[in-house]
């Protein structure tokens, strides 16, 4: 195919760019980077401390696209290097942040530093060297909705205008500074408003993402196979690794909290023509997730559960899942989001994104993956005898 033919939603033919990718090694950086080098001719320098996940698109041997793909091993808290690879860049995508739940109440200081301070310098190289940013935010900026703070039979609950969350009307709603689990949410906040106010002061050209619960192969870690033991991943790699284990599904207070789930390859297609469209992207703040795919996070076990049981060929536990405190399975100053509806108005007009997966379909591409690059390991480390203390 020839890829330099390529066009974008005007009609107009892509001129290749060069892409500085900070956090590229991670869930969301390695999908981008391979949609990058399979289907177009930009350049990516990728930035970040860890390159397991894009291993695969690094060997200079086996890939034709080698001369477009650099890996920068650089920690952005204290590395002179990034003000020169964001220059040499056409476009900088931040990724990077500490972003997993299990961190925001018991270590505060590391989240806001990695989501607010430690981003300052690449806000600030962008503006101050005309560069353009796309900066990921999330979902979270929303907090809870509206609705929870009307009774649980109130009538205007069911009122969309109480829980869809739409980016330039919905408020952002945190629970106290006690609750640190809004410690992340409240970092990515002000985040967004300073890049929006290096926009509006500075003339930057930015895009801002808020991703709605993207899922799919290669996210976080299975705990003591490919990260630490007693490390807390996503609910995607929580339940994950209860089933590889054959364990029951801890449920956070019930699991009762209500969660949108998107395809990751469906979200980097929004990512992607965000990228090829400047001129439709610039100024905007995205939501990117898929309203058709709510469930509670009970339901979300049940149905990871049936799937699973259908990919591995294991038979699934009599009683499946158990109920866990927050407090118990998090710690002191957990809270949650009660629900998360995206409203997709502004990424249909501005890109014409869709999102096209079914949780059903998602979740069995996801466990199949889950189940092929793990089971023989977790077989192998639950076999080791535990080492005696005597
Ligand atoms: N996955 C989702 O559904 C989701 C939802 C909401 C927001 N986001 C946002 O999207 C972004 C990417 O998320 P992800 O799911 O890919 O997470 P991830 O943890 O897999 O990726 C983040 C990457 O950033 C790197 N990184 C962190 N600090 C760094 C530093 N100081 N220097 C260099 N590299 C550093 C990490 O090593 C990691 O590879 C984050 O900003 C996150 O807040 C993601
Ligand atoms: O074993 C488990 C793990 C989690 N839960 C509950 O599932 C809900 C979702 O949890 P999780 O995917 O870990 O995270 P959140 O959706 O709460 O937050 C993320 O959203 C976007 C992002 O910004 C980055 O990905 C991040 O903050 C939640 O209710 C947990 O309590 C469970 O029951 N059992």
């Amino acid at each position: 195919m020839a890829a330099n033919a390529r066009s974008d939603l005007d009609g107009n033919p892509i001129k290749a760019i060069t892409i500085c990718m900070i956090g590229a090694g991670g869930f969301i950086g390695s999908h981008l980077c391979e949609k990058l080098m399979a289907e177009t001719q930009h350049k990516v320098l990728a930035v970040d401390v860890y390159s397991d996940k894009i291993k695969h698109l690094l060997e200079p041997e086996t890939n034709p696209w080698s001369d477009r793909i650099q890996f920068h091993r650089i920690n952005i808290k204290h590395d002179s290097r990034l003000e020169g690879l964001i220059k040499i860049a056409d476009l900088t995508i931040n990724l990077a942040a500490i972003c997993t739940p299990a961190d925001y109440n018991t270590r505060p200081l590391d989240t806001i530093y990695s989501n607010f301070i430690d981003a300052l310098p690449v806000v600030k190289y962008c503006s101050e060297n005309n560069k353009r940013l796309i900066h990921f935010s999330t979902c979270e900026v929303y907090g809870k909705t509206i609705g929870s703070f009307l009774p649980k039979d109130h009538d205007l609950r069911q009122d969309p205008a109480f829980y869809v969350l739409k980016e330039d009307v919905s408020p952002c709603i945190f629970g106290p500074i006690e609750k640190q689990r809004w410690s992340y949410a409240c970092a990515k906040q002000l985040i967004e408003r300073l890049v929006y106010a290096e926009g509006a002061e500075n003339g930057l050209e930015f895009t801002i993402v808020r991703p709605f619960n993207w899922i799919g192969p290669r996210m976080d870690f299975i705990p003591g196979i490919d990260g630490p033991s007693e490390g807390v991943p996503r609910v995607l790699a929580c339940f994950s690794n209860n089933l590889l284990r054959g364990e029951p599904l801890k449920l956070v207070d019930g699991g009762q909290s209500q969660r949108t789930f998107v395809y990751i390859k469906d979200a980097i297609e929004a990512v992607l023509l965000m990228i090829e469209n400047p001129a439709r992207a610039n100024g905007h703040i995205f939501n990117v997730g898929n309203p058709n795919n709510e469930v509670t996070v009970k339901q979300l076990a049940e149905m990871m559960t049936e799937v699973y049981e259908k990919v591995s060929g294991e038979p699934s536990l009599e009683v499946p899942t158990i109920d866990v405190s927050s407090k118990e399975f998090y710690g002191e100053g957990y809270d949650d989001s009660d629900k998360r509806i995206p409203d997709m108005t502004i990424i249909n007009r501005q890109l014409g994104w869709n999102p096209k997966t079914s949780l059903w379909d998602l979740l069995e591409s996801t466990l199949t993956y889950q189940h092929r690059t793990y089971a023989e390991a977790i077989k192998k480390a639950m076999a080791k005898p535990v080492a005696s203390s005597s």
